[in-house]
């Protein structure tokens, strides 16, 4: 799915005007009665709705949803707050039609605010998509009000305050939502690590925008949900065999880290290998026999860490770092992989960390190779960044020079190619913040690779299957229990 910054989004709300044809004050009441359908799914009316409009199409939005939850017997108080003398159209005709039924409060100065008993639903409408610049005074005063109630907020399309598609400042005023209903797309902010408070928890309703002028226009960023993970997945044949699955190795685990190649190896097992080969640390050769009968095991001449590679010419695709250790012998290794190497490749924890500390063997990574590296071992790679945009930039700059897909883990996790294309991850959720889940990760990204899923799609997809077996265990477990070996035992589509 495409994700559009706020002019695009302007431009296909006046294509769909247009074409469709619909008025824009009936777009305003579709896109109303999306909202509605999902307030009403989730509250009933017992508790009061308090509504925080501005004046332009947001606040618009605010009227019509009030009107409409009014006359299915919700309990319905308006505030408009009153900042300018402009206001649009559609905010006007709504305010007409709201006014036959109902009186609207204007919020004039700041002791107009009305004092919250936090047991109401407060309806952020104050600024949409066409915010242009912080909002101060009266608006930053409302949304003060908002935050500091314990009541539970909704904000319209996007909190207001929130830009969409860059960086706020740091003290801007911008409502802190418990839930976003975005319309038609999911913004950019959303998938923004520091936007995380002024998201809350965000999902998209159908407005019927123009799907055709959403796909064809251009965009570097993608946001990788059920549809699209479903295109990239391949049946398995029927006549297919486990050669036809391919063979993957996996380089993991070191004298106390044997967890990682466990769980690494597990992962791979469980994303559709046909056959799997851990090489580790001597020490490790009966941990992995009995942990993982399904993998065969090769093992270093080394007892406690990563010091030769084994024949590399049986394998499809190898994965190398979870439990790797930074030792001297093991960086000799990686230089030799890098020289022998002629599958696809995964990279990820300690290998990242040696790549960090030796940039010369960076500039020798093959094209394509995944790299997985979580924002530190980013920054330990890359630099630091002033903000996740400029994080976000820098990946995609960072991309482009090596000719890597960066695999920038976290929530939403962002997918980078080369081209600078960025695809943010739908799935996942913060009980996933737990030792060992990036080498369940880099188990299922070896797996596609060594199925020949391209980098591109491996990357996206077995991000993605990640976050559902992520999801899955934290439904079974919660978030707070559960730990990375549930995530491989939730595998599975
Ligand atoms: N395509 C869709 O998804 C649809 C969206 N709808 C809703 O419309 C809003 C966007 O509405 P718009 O009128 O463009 O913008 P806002 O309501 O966000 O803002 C109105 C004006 O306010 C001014 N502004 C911007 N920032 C500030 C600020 N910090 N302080 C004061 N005023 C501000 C600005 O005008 P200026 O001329 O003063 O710059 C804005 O134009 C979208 O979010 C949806 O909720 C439609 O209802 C359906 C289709
Ligand atoms: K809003």
């Amino acid at each position: 799915m495409n994700i559009l910054n706020a002019s695009q989004i302007r431009n296909l709300d006046a294509h769909t005007i247009q074409n469709e044809p619909i008025s824009s004050l009936d777009l305003m009441e579709r896109a109303s009665r999306a909202f509605v359908r999902w307030l009403c799914a989730r509250f009933d009316n017992r508790r009061p709705l308090v509504f925080f409009c501005g004046k332009g199409n947001n606040g618009g939005d605010g009227l019509a949803i009030a009107r409409i939850l009014s006359a299915k017997g919700y309990g319905v108080t308006v505030y408009v707050v009153d900042y300018t003398e402009k206001s649009s159209d559609d905010f006007s005709k709504n305010l007409q039609r709201l006014q036959e039924h109902l009186t609207v409060h204007y919020i004039k100065e700041e002791k107009d605010l009305p004092k919250l008993t936090g047991e109401e639903i407060l309806i952020d409408a104050l600024l949409g998509s066409g915010l242009t610049r912080p909002a101060e005074g009266l608006l930053a005063a409302t949304i003060e009000t908002m935050n500091e109630s314990p009541a539970r907020v909704i904000s319209v399309d996007i909190a207001s305050g929130l830009y969409m598609d860059k960086v706020n400042g740091d003290d801007d005023a911008i409502v802190r939502p418990d839930y976003t209903v975005s319309f038609q797309l999911p913004k950019l902010a959303f998938m923004i690590p520091q936007n995380g408070p002024f998201a809350g928890d965000w999902l998209v309703v159908d407005i019927g925008l123009n799907e055709t002028y959403i796909e064809k226009t251009k965009t570097p960023y993608f946001f990788t949900d059920k549809r699209s993970a479903r295109k990239l997945i391949r049946d398995r044949e029927k006549f297919s065999h486990k050669g036809t699955f391919g063979h993957a190795l996996l380089l993991a685990g070191s004298f106390g880290k044997m967890g990682a190649a466990q769980l690494c190896g597990g992962a791979c097992l469980r994303s559709g290998v046909g056959l799997l080969t851990l090489h580790v640390a001597g020490c490790g050769y009966e941990i992995i026999q009995i942990a993982l009968p399904e993998a065969m095991c090769s093992v270093d001449i080394h007892e406690k860490m990563l010091t030769t590679l084994p024949d590399l010419n049986a394998y499809s695709a190898i994965g190398v770092g979870p439990g790797l250790g930074k030792e001297p012998q093991t960086l000799q290794m990686l230089e030799n992989l890098i020289g022998e190497a002629k599958v696809p490749m995964v990279w990820d924890a300690d290998a990242l960390n040696l790549l960090s500390e030796n940039p010369d063997l960076l500039k020798k990574l093959p094209e394509h190779t995944i790299i997985t590296p979580h924002p530190k071992e980013f920054e330990r790679l890359a630099g630091k960044s002033k903000d996740d945009y400029a994080r976000l930039e820098l990946a995609r700059s960072f991309a482009g020079e090596h000719k890597l897909i960066v695999v920038l883990k976290g929530a939403h996790t962002s997918v980078i190619f080369p081209d600078g294309t960025v695809h943010f991850n739908a799935t996942g959720n913060a009980g996933m913040a737990t030792g060992g889940a990036g080498d369940v990760l880099t188990g299922i990204l070896t797996s596609l690779l060594a199925q020949k899923y391209s980098p591109q799609d491996a990357a996206r997809l077995g991000v993605y299957q990640h976050g559902i077996a992520g999801d899955r265990a934290a439904k079974a477990r919660t978030k707070t229990a559960m730990i990375a070996s549930d995530i491989v035992e939730n595998m599975g589509w």
